[in-house]
Parts: structure tokens; C-alpha cells; sequence
């Protein structure tokens, strides 16, 4: 894809991989980024350290739950910059423990899927857009039956399906807006960096176990 002089809305983008792809948009050339994530402290950082380097207003952070204001933050994004060409859907937790799982479903699943369909909706040129793309981050865990995260890999199963099938040709021709998925395989950030909550502990463990012995640890 070519990235000069276009708009982009990327969620969960203050650390990791959000951050790491944020930084390489404005070095190939972007117009603006706008950064969505509820860690305030990282988001500024990540936005003044790329404003000095590259620009005044390159990048612009907005204070974004997804599970909560993650449409006035879409609003906000495309009140300042006029236009988003690409929304990446970003932002994920991993943690499948008992009193956690149903959030991360809401911010992997829900807050993903009205993410896109408000994308969708802007952007498709059968409804006065001008086409786009919305890009959703998935893991190879979609892709392969693993014991020690049942939620966290059907968050990701789902976030696959329902963007393939919004993709399908039949909706693109009409809209002319693309739906791309990426399955991230491990990948050193803190979603991996210490403990990880599972179903049990029995699971827990083997989890830490198997992190530890994984070259992003070393
Ligand atoms: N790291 C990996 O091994 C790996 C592999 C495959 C896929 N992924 C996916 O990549 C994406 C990014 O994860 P990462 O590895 O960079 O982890 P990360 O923890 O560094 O980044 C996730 C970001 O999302 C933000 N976030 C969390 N909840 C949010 C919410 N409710 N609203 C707004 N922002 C919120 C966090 O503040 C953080 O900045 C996730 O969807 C994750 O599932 C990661
Ligand atoms: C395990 C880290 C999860 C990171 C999630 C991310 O989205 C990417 C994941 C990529 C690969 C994950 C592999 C996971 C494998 C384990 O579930 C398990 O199969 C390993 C077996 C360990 C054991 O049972 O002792």
C-alpha cells in the first residue's frame, strides 16, 4: 500500500505493534495519524516524540476506550483531519481469566466490529465516501486450535470471519472499500510480558512456562 499523503485512524496505537506501525506511517510519508487508546501517559509521549521528528499535528492522540467513546473518538478524528483513508483496528487485550474474559471480548470483538462498520460506512462510495481501507489485527491463534487461550483465540477467529465476509467481492465492488486482515504471530510487546490470565491456574502456568521459553523473552 502506498502510504503518502493519506489519512490514518489506528486504535491501541500508544505501545506495540500500534505504535510500532504508527511510527512507520509517518517515516514512509502519511499525511496524519490519528492515535486512539485509553493509555494517556504512552499516547502524548508516542504523539509529541512524532510531531517534533516529523512535523507540527502529524500525528494527533485522542483519549479512546473503545468499549466506551470509541465513536465521538472516530468524530473527533474526522473533524480535524476531514477525511480518513485507512482505520486500522487495532487495540486488544489478552486475558481469558473468569473475570476478565467478557472485556476482552468487548474490546477484541464488539469494539472491533463497530470500529469497522463506522469506517465502512464513511467511506463507502455508494453512500457518498470515497473508498478506504479497514485493516483488522488478528493472530495466528485464529488459524490453529490452541489449549491455553480459548477466549483470546475465538476473539481472534471472529475478528477474521466477520472481516473476510465484509470484504467479500460482492461488498467491495459496490463500496470500494478493501478489508484487510493481518495474524500477527508472537510478537515482543507487553500483551506477552508477564503473566497471563487463563482459564485456570493449571493453564496459567504452562502459559508462563511457555512464554519464558520463547525467543522474545530471552
Ligand atoms: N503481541 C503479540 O504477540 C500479538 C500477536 C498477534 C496479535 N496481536 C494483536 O495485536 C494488537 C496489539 O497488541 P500489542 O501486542 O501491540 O499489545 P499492547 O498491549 O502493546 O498494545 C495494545 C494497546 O491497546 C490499548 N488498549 C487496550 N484496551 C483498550 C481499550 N479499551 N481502548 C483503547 N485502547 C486499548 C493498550 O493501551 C495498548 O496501547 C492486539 O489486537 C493483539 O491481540 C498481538
Ligand atoms: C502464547 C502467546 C500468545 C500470543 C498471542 C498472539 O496473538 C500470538 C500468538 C502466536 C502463537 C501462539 C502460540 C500459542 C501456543 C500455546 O497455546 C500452546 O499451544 C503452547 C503449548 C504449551 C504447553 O501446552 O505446554
Amino acid at each position: 500500500m502506498n502510504v503518502k499523503n493519506k489519512v490514518f485512524l489506528i486504535t491501541g496505537a500508544a505501545t506495540g505493534i500500534g505504535a510500532g506501525i504508527t511510527r512507520a506511517l509517518v517515516k514512509e510519508g502519511a499525511k496524519n495519524v490519528a492515535v486512539l487508546d485509553v493509555n494517556v501517559d504512552a499516547g502524548e509521549a508516542l504523539q509529541n516524540e512524532l510531531n517534533e521528528k516529523h512535523g507540527a499535528n502529524k500525528v494527533l492522540f485522542i483519549k479512546c476506550d473503545v468499549t466506551q467513546n470509541l465513536d465521538s473518538a472516530f468524530d473527533e478524528a474526522m473533524k480535524q483531519f476531514g477525511y480518513i483513508d485507512v482505520v486500522i483496528n487495532n487495540a486488544g487485550i489478552m486475558n481469558d481469566a473468569p473475570h476478565i474474559y467478557e472485556k476482552e471480548i468487548a474490546i477484541n470483538v464488539t469494539a472491533l466490529i463497530t470500529g469497522s462498520l463506522k469506517a465502512y460506512n464513511w467511506m463507502r462510495k455508494d453512500r457518498d465516501g470515497k473508498g478506504g481501507t479497514i485493516i483488522n489485527i488478528s493472530s495466528i491463534v485464529a488459524l490453529f486450535q490452541s489449549p491455553l487461550l480459548p477466549v483470546y483465540s475465538a476473539t481472534k477467529s471472529a475478528v477474521l470471519q466477520f472481516s473476510n465476509c465484509l470484504g467479500r467481492t460482492e461488498n467491495f465492488s459496490r463500496t470500494d472499500v478493501r478489508v484487510i486482515t493481518i495474524c500477527f504471530g508472537i510478537t515482543d510487546t507487553n500483551l506477552i510480558r508477564g503473566r497471563i490470565g487463563c482459564i485456570d491456574e493449571e493453564s496459567e502456568e504452562k502459559m508462563f512456562a511457555y512464554l519464558q521459553k520463547c525467543p522474545t523473552q530471552r
